[in-house]
Order: C-alpha cells, then structure tokens, then sequence
C-alpha cells in the first residue's frame, strides 16, 4: 500500500483558502472543484491503458483507450464536493454513492444509504472524500465497496490525519491513499487540526 501527499504549488495555494475560516461557501466550492481536477489528473496518470487501432486523416497507426471503467464513489455528504472535479477529467466514470455520518460523541460511522453501478468488480473504484480523519468513514466504505467485489480501490482525500492513515494501512493495504495534505493530528474531538473544519458543513452551509 501506497501513502502519496501530492506536492503541487497550486494545491497548496487553494488548499489555504479552503482552511481559511472566512473563505465562503461559494469560494469553498469552487476551491474544492479546482482541485479535486488537479488530484484527478494525479492519480490517473499511470492508470493501465489498452493499445487500440485508429486511423488519423493521414494513416492508420496505434492509440491508447483506458483498460478499466472507472467507479467513482463519493462518500456523502462531503465527498459529493470532489465529483465535479473529476468528473471534468474522467466524464465516462460511474458514480457510486455511499452516506456516512460520523456519530459526533462516538466518532464510529453509520452507513445509511449506498448505491453502486453494475461491474464494480471489474472497475477502478476512486474513493473521494475531503476528509480522512480517524480513519473509520473510509474503512467502513471500503469494506462494502469490498463485499460487492471490487478488488481495485483507491481512496483520495483532501486532508488526512496521521492517525486515519496508520489505521488504514493496517486494514487495507492494498488500497493505495492519495492526499493533498498530511496535517498534524486530531483534536479530542476527533478533527483535523490544523485542518478545515467540519468540510460538509462548511460544502453545503449548514453550520
Ligand atoms: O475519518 P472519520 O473519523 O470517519 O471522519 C471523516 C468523515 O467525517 C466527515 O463526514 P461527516 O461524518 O461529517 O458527514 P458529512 O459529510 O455528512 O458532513 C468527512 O467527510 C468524512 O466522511
Ligand atoms: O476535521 C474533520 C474531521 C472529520 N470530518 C470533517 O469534516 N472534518
Ligand atoms: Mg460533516
């Protein structure tokens, strides 16, 4: 299992105005979908391709297609913010859905709805979520994103905790992470610190 922080200056630079507190909802948004395309561009890049026969307006010769579907799968609500953004790179991916909430005094998940394209198990599934914090969200998805028998997952998350990320590594290491940041630790309440606060609340303006 891999554990990647993408260095990118313009990641960097949107990623502070995420963070900001007084960044709005609407700049929040739109930092979000420009990065979410940067991270997409990332973690495709070695994306297995298959060589295929075209024809140019001056010869035949030999391209390249994409070997896998692509299943992309938001965990709700957060991780709806990260579609957009891939979707504008990879517009002939699947989206699957899966609802999460973390209990607030407990931190364990809940899952309360989850709804997946048909051939997960032949596809590459791209978990999106902008935060990784105990880790137990995205655990908790990858395990039935397992059951329904994808065997090719990868997660990308804005901001993750040291301590979400061990824990992954332990129960999944074949599912490669991919972040944006690595931040420092959690907080007694269980929040990314420094981090950006509760990214749902602060997506969809209900704090
Ligand atoms: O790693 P964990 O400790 O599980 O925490 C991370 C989860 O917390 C947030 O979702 P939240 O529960 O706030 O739901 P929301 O997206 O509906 O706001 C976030 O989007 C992750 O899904
Ligand atoms: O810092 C955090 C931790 C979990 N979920 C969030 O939205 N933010
Ligand atoms: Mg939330």
């Amino acid at each position: 299992m891999s554990v990647t922080i993408i260095d990118h200056s313009l990641i960097k630079h949107k990623l502070s105005i995420m963070r900001n507190k007084d960044t709005s909802t609407y700049l929040f948004k739109q930092a979000l979908d420009e990065i979410a395309m940067l991270m997409a561009y990332e973690v495709s890049k070695n994306f297995p391709l298959k060589l295929i026969d075209i024809e140019t307006p001056v010869c035949k010769t030999t391209g390249y297609e994409l070997a896998e579907q692509i299943v992309l799968v938001p965990i709700l609500r957060a991780g709806i913010g990260l579609v957009d953004g891939f979707r504008t790179i990879m517009p002939n991916a699947k989206i699957g859905h899966i609802g999460m909430y973390r209990d607030e005094e407990t931190l364990e998940p809940h899952e309360y709805y989850a709804r997946f394209p048909k051939g997960i198990e032949n596809s590459k599934v791209i978990i999106v979520d902008p935060m990784l914090a105990t880790g137990g969200s995205a655990d908790m998805a990858i395990e039935d994103i397992k059951k329904r028998g994808a065997k090719d997952i990868i997660l990308v998350c804005l901001v993750g905790a040291p301590e979400g990320v061990k824990f992954l590594q332990k129960k999944h290491p074949d599912v490669d992470i991919t972040l944006a940041a690595l931040d420092d630790h959690l907080n007694e309440n269980g929040y990314i610190v420094p981090g950006l606060g509760d990214a749902g609340d602060r997506l969809f303006g209900t704090d």
